[in-house]
């Protein structure tokens, strides 16, 4: 059978691309797997595994420090790579980003590349994430504590096994949806009380799951996502398309000023002296991103730091110590200085996204190919080629031995200077944290998480003893067969797990407080 004259030269055309990758392109002394060095479709198996992080962290101990992940990228396992990388003017966000956006060609501040764009969303986000926003919203959030303890008392009455225990990733999800759609939106998404967080919460995993495929293989966003979602039962893809259209009417039909949330802080910014213009339909882009960002992420840590803690015991006892010396009432639990003062809360926090960060896969930066500088761009030691896709893997950074000995070991105290760790080791260990990135792109909520997450924590500390639920139940959300006590996690761009399952036990007389 002889082949066509086009299909001969597409033939031709690809095995050119391919010889040319392979032998000629200036990445070609790096190491790393045979796909992987012809073809972005590597990267695409890899994200559609859900183990991207765990497969990474393989090939770095395979191939060494500095391997080839696609045809055009490179992935670094130092800190210095990391600065080097994320902490760069003449770095830029991935324009592989581009294909997450809307099919309208609608972005927001995580997907925007060009830098004039950025900065303008970064600084409307930023007003609704900082410390003086977020002293407004505590009281919000505080509403939403209260539930989550609440319905935790309830399922602590519960006498037998399967109903008194609490999966954590779902009360977590729920807890994490429901502030942050208020922040977003000032919208009752009140997924706790009624559990329409599994609409919220399963739509953003599946479209998260699609960006990660195509944000390897960006040719895969040709598919249509809808038809894709449909294809693989997904239908809870257009449920909350049309759930958002709600949360921004309801938002829309209100006063501007009767809720604190990201309408009301930025809606007057709208179209003003910006340097990019910003309309309302931009607004609402962020609004919706805050779901994902705000939502997905901080569930993942928390269910991360409650798994380590219900399986490290010292632990747990040098944390409730903490938080029941520190403070008088579950009332007195808020933001300011007693809290932020807890420092072993704020190392177990770490720690947990050291060992299971909710980003755990690498987040790619770019050295343009439009680079105009006369100065090599040099990243750990390489000269890095214009064009270049870069990046560290958090989770394998976050696992290397060289920066967090023993590394899946559970130890708050590596993050705290002691008689037995010197102030330079714990230097050395954050130089090497990479769980909210770096730099101008890295994550803008960081404030917010660390306060909300540690109101969750101590207040659960405050009005219960926690442990893991005995037998099968117990084991869920382990690692199978990797020899390690590790939280399991599915890298999805984000985190897919499941667990873990605990008895809660009410303290004293505490819980009163709660009714
Ligand atoms: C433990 C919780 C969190 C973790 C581990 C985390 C991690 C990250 C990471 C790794 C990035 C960079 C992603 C990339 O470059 O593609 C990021 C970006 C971002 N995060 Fe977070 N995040 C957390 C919580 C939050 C919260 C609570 C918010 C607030 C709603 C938030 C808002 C954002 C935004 C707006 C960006 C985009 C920043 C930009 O591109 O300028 N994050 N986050």
């Amino acid at each position: 059978m002889s082949l066509s004259m086009p299909a001969l030269a597409v033939v031709t055309l690809i095995c050119f691309i391919l010889v040319y990758r392979f032998t000629f392109h200036p990445l070609r002394n790096y190491p790393g797997p045979l796909l992987a060095k012809v073809s972005d479709l590597y990267g695409f198996f890899l994200a559609a595994g859900m183990n991207e992080h765990l497969t990474t962290r393989k090939l770095h101990m395979r191939y060494g420090p500095v391997i080839r992940l696609g045809p055009s990228k490179l992935v670094f396992n130092s800190a210095q790579g990391f600065h080097d990388i994320y902490n760069n003017e003449r770095v830029t966000k991935s324009k592989a980003y581009l294909v997450t956006r809307g099919n309208d060609g609608s972005f927001h501040v995580w997907n925007a590349i060009d830098k004039k764009q950025h900065r303008a969303r970064r600084k409307l986000v930023g007003e609704a994430v900082s410390a003086r926003s977020m002293r407004q919203f505590e009281p919000i959030m505080a509403g939403q504590i209260n539930i989550f303890l609440r319905n935790i008392l309830n399922s602590s009455h519960n006498s037998d096994l399967k109903n008194s225990a609490v999966n954590v990733t779902d009360r977590m999800k729920m807890l994490s949806f429901d502030i942050v759609s208020r922040l977003a939106f000032g919208y009752p998404l009140d997924s706790q009380t009624n559990r329409s967080y599994e609409l919220v919460s399963k739509a953003i995993s599946a479209g998260s799951y699609l960006h990660s495929m195509a944000l390897h293989f960006p040719p895969f966003r040709h598919l249509n996502i809808f038809l894709l979602a449909a294809f693989a039962n997904w239908g809870q893809l257009y449920d909350y398309h049309v759930l958002v259209t709600k949360m921004i009417s309801s938002r829309l039909s209100r006063d501007k000023n009767t809720v604190h949330d990201f309408y009301s802080i930025v809606s007057d910014e709208l179209d003003t002296e910006t340097d990019e213009k910003i309309g309302s339909n931009d607004l609402w882009a962020e609004a919706v991103f805050f779901l994902p960002a705000g939502g997905d992420t901080v569930s993942t840590a928390l269910s991360g730091l409650l798994f380590y803690l219900s399986r490290n015991p010292e632990s747990y006892q040098k944390l409730a110590t903490e938080i029941r010396s520190t403070f008088v009432s579950g009332a007195d639990i808020q933001g300011g200085q007693k809290l932020s003062g807890c420092r072993y809360l704020r190392a177990c926090f770490d720690e947990a996204l050291r060992m299971s960060p909710p980003v755990s896969g690498t987040v790619w930066r770019e050295f343009p190919a439009t680079d105009r500088s006369a100065e090599p761009l040099i990243v750990d030691g390489h000269v890095i080629p214009r064009g270049t896709q870069l990046g560290v893997s958090t989770y394998t950074l976050q696992h290397n031995g060289e920066y967090f000995p023993d590394p899946f070991a559970f130890r708050p105290e590596r993050w705290l200077p002691s008689a037995d760790i010197s102030e330079d080791q714990v230097r050395w260990a954050q130089d090497a944290f990479a769980a909210f990135s770096l730099g101008a792109r890295g994550c803008a909520g960081k404030a917010m998480a660390y306060l909300e997450s540690s109101l969750i924590v101590a207040k659960s500390l405050w009005y219960f003893d926690f442990e893991r639920a005995p037998g099968k139940l117990g084991d869920v959300g382990a690692a199978e067969n990797s020899g390690v006590d590790e939280f399991r996690l599915y890298n999805t761009f984000t985190s897919v797990h499941d667990g873990p399952n605990l008895i809660f036990h009410p303290r004293g007389d505490f819980c009163k407080e709660l009714s």
